[in-house]
């Protein structure tokens, strides 16, 4: 198993090109399922999930292709031939039951290993099955799979979600633009990823309105087109870099970054002393002055992101005074905290919370990676820290970072991979 070596203690200057946004990409190469003509996405970034989305689709029958060889362009279409979504690949990627609405609208049936929990909580897909059956999908589910089926078309429904889910709200909208009449998706999880799908299946052809507020209309129709998109910047991957520069002092051009997508995020760092500049084509990230400590909370968009939330304690750790860091969205989100500890930051968990209090400095260890954000801000910590750091179980962090440390490098970090 690879794993990633960092001596701690350099600033960072240089540019960072933030790539296409993962948990965008995801849920639009399953779109892909929904038409029988090509959908050619582009900015696909190059990452183990994408890799295991790209093999899913092809299990269904679909064919995946870059356009060019090597290159961030992927075309997908093709006849869905096989509904099964084996446990094999779906145990590597939760994003994997994303297939579930697209296969039942397609093709009226659809055999989804069910995903289960992962490190970071238990993860339900409840909602989405809640969701699929009030569309007229009937569920058995058995061994582990959720066997779905429908009679005829889903046929539009009004789904009032309980809580915010961005996974529910993309399968269900993906269903719903191939039903039978008109659905509404009220309490729907407003991420800009959600945004991005929805403009992508406009351009297919679905009738989609309300994108970006909190009420989707879908109004089903019979077919859907080949059509051409590009995917968005990743915003995680930006608030992740910008909590680099944060952590290392020093400034980092953040080439692709979209201020509008990080409002949450900015305003933190802002307030920890972090200089943020909007410039043509991206975002400067400047950190001249000592930190000082924030108090975020999690929620879903627009407020802080969870997927922000390992970085930007780690950022915390190091800043004056103390901070509080609450998690909203998932149960165990904690996992980088004892990690952390290890390598001299002063972290207490109090439930949902951890009080984080800032220390001098931070010393490098050999620590675990637990997930991806939490892969994420053991490096940051080891940017920080004085002497060597080295990342355990860094195929957590492939799933979601591409080439992480040869772009902290290329800024004059001190950081290789050292291939297990
Ligand atoms: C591939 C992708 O885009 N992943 C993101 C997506 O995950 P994902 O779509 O899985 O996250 P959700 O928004 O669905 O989860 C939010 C909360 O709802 C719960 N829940 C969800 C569905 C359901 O049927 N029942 C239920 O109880 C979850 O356990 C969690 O506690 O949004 C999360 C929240 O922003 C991010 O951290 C993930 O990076
Ligand atoms: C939690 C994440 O991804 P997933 O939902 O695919 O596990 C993430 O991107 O931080």
């Amino acid at each position: 198993m690879d794993r990633i070596r960092i001596r701690g203690g350099q600033p960072l200057f240089g540019e960072i090109k933030v790539g296409g946004a993962k948990n965008a990409a995801l849920p639009l190469m399953a779109a892909g399922l929904l038409s029988d003509e090509r959908l050619i996405l582009s900015n696909v970034p190059r990452l183990a999930d994408i890799q295991t989305m790209s093999v899913l689709l092809t299990q269904h029958g679909v064919a995946v292709e870059p356009v060019v060889e090597g290159g961030r362009t992927l075309s997908i279409g093709g006849s869905i031939s096989c509904t099964e979504a084996p446990y094999d690949i779906v145990r590597k990627m939760r994003a994997s039951v994303l297939v579930l609405g697209p296969l039942l609208a397609r093709v009226q049936e659809a055999r989804v290993s069910l995903p289960g929990g992962c490190a970071i909580g238990t993860r339900p897909v409840d909602l989405h099955l809640k969701g699929l059956e009030q569309m007229g999908a009937r569920f058995n589910l058995a061994n582990g799979y959720i066997d779905a089926k429908v009679d005829g078309r889903l046929r539009g429904a009004t789904i009032v979600f309980p809580f915010v889910s961005v996974g529910a709200t993309e399968n269900l909208l993906m269903a719903a633009c191939l039903a039978d009449g008109r659905t509404k998706l009220v309490n729907a999880a407003r991420e800009p990823e959600i945004g991005d799908l929805a403009a992508c299946l406009i351009t297919m052809g679905a009738r989609i309105e309300g994108v970006g507020t909190s009420t989707l209309i879908i109004d089903g129709v019979e077919r859907l087109h080949g059509a051409e998109h590009v995917i968005l910047p990743d915003r995680i991957e930006t608030g992740s870099y910008a909590c680099a520069a944060a952590i290392s002092g020093g400034s980092v051009f953040l080439r692709k970054a979209r201020i509008e997508h990080l409002g949450a995020t900015i305003r933190a760092l802002r307030e920890a002393g972090v200089e943020v500049t909007e410039q043509s084509d991206g975002l400067m990230i400047k950190r001249l002055n000592g930190l000082r400590g924030v108090d975020v909370m999690t929620g879903p968009y627009p407020e802080f992101p969870t997927d922000m939330q390992a970085q930007f304690m780690a950022v915390m750790s190091v800043s004056e005074g103390a901070s509080m860091v609450t998690e909203t969205i998932f149960e165990n989100r904690f996992m980088h905290v004892p990690e952390l500890n290890r390598m001299g930051a002063h972290i207490n968990v109090h439930g949902a919370s951890a009080i984080v209090r800032g220390v001098r400095s931070l010393s490098g260890a050999p620590v675990m990676a637990t997930d991806l954000r939490a892969s994420l801000s053991l490096i940051l910590a080891g940017l920080a820290a004085h002497g060597e750091t080295i990342v355990n179980r860094v195929y957590h962090l492939d799933r979601g970072y591409e080439a992480v440390e040869q772009k902290l490098a290329a800024c004059g970090a001190d950081i290789e991979r050292i291939p297990g």
